[in-house]
């Protein structure tokens, strides 16, 4: 991580432990918005009006923060207006790098080698963790926002005026059932995971574990439309979705979340298909960028060997990129 704006030590997986062995996750820093007019969102400052080509995107495709950015971006039609860079999937000593791996690209604006100079950039002093998602000012030269909860939410309406869209990723009828869904899909599924994967202690496993297949278990109860609020998709979705297609692959081995698979619940399972078929949405899937860099994780995979993968998860990525 960054100190005062130095990079120290080599980086860990594990951020913060409490008492119990449970994984504490970083509070994210920057939390600017982008606006139709510029004016100051709920957090940070103004000055951020939506402008196409101004802002880029900074993502690892084996993230599912960063990727539900991406699939928001994609969904919203505004990859025309917001371009991205695609990190590279392995973590290096310094966090996340630039180029080396397919489909992993140059930094083009800086030509930076580590994404925590991007950080630095932003910030010279910045003391934290270089996480992606980054939503960049190329005009102004700074960081807009590193929270992509904030980054999902912002590409709903910031660019309405550019790129006018009949989906509504947080409809003003569902706010209060999308926040309470949100924060215990967050607790319990996309973090929950994690907390499973980087528990150092039995109890601490135990207790996230339990949380995310109560998670999976409600989930698959409450699915009885196309979509966890009915009959259009919203940013819940996106949200669980992006756990959904890393869990076979990557958290059931990995992060010893395998009491069981997606594949063994029926409704989740055609949810996941369903989501996966919308246009845009499979190419935000990138699973040798997922498997990849989950299983390079030295901590909770010294020998960086990289399982085959599940036949299932394989065959629904090459059925949907044939329209099948
Ligand atoms: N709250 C952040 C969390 C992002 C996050 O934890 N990203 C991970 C990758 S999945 C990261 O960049 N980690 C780098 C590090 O911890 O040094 C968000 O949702 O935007």
């Amino acid at each position: 991580m960054l100190v005062n704006g130095k990079w120290t030590a080599d980086w860990q997986p594990v951020q913060k432990a409490d008492d119990h062995g449970r994984f504490v996750r970083q509070v994210s820093s920057f939390r600017n918005w982008i606006t139709p007019d510029g004016s100051a969102g709920p957090t940070g400052t103004g000055g951020f009006a939506a402008e196409a080509g101004r802002y880029r995107l900074y993502v690892a495709l084996i993230c599912p923060w960063a990727s539900r950015t991406l699939m928001a971006r994609r969904l919203k039609g505004l990859d025309g207006l917001i371009p991205v860079t695609v990190v590279n999937p392995v973590m290096g000593t310094q966090g996340w790098e630039f180029g080396g791996h397919d489909d992993a690209e140059e930094d083009p604006l800086f030509g930076a080698r580590h994404l925590h100079e991007i950080y630095t950039r932003a910030e010279p002093q910045f003391t934290g963790r270089a996480t992606v998602p980054v939503l960049w000012d190329m005009k102004r030269d700074a960081m807009v926002n590193n929270e992509s909860a904030d980054i999902l939410r912002m590409f709903d309406t910031a660019f309405e005026g550019l790129a006018p869209s009949d989906l509504r990723l947080y409809p003003a009828a569902l706010a209060g059932e999308i926040d309470a869904l949100n924060a215990q899909v967050y607790d319990r599924l996309n973090n929950g995971v994690y907390k499973a994967g980087f528990a150092s202690t039995q109890e601490a496993y135990d207790e996230a574990v339990a949380g995310v297949f109560e998670m999976l278990d409600h989930l698959e109860y409450r699915l009885t439309g196309d979509y966890i609020f009915g009959g259009a998709l919203t940013e819940t979705d996106i949200r669980i979705f992006v756990t959904l297609i890393r869990f076979d692959a990557a958290y059931h081995g990995l992060f010893k979340t395998n009491r069981r698979q997606i594949a063994d619940y029926p409704r989740l399972w055609a949810y996941m298909r369903r989501i996966l078929a919308r246009p845009g949405v499979r190419e935000t899937v990138n699973m040798d960028h997922i498997t990849r860099g989950y299983y390079s994780i030295k901590a909770l995979n010294p020998s960086r060997i990289r399982p085959v993968g599940p036949a299932h998860i394989e065959a629904a990525l090459r059925e949907t990129a044939a329209g099948i």
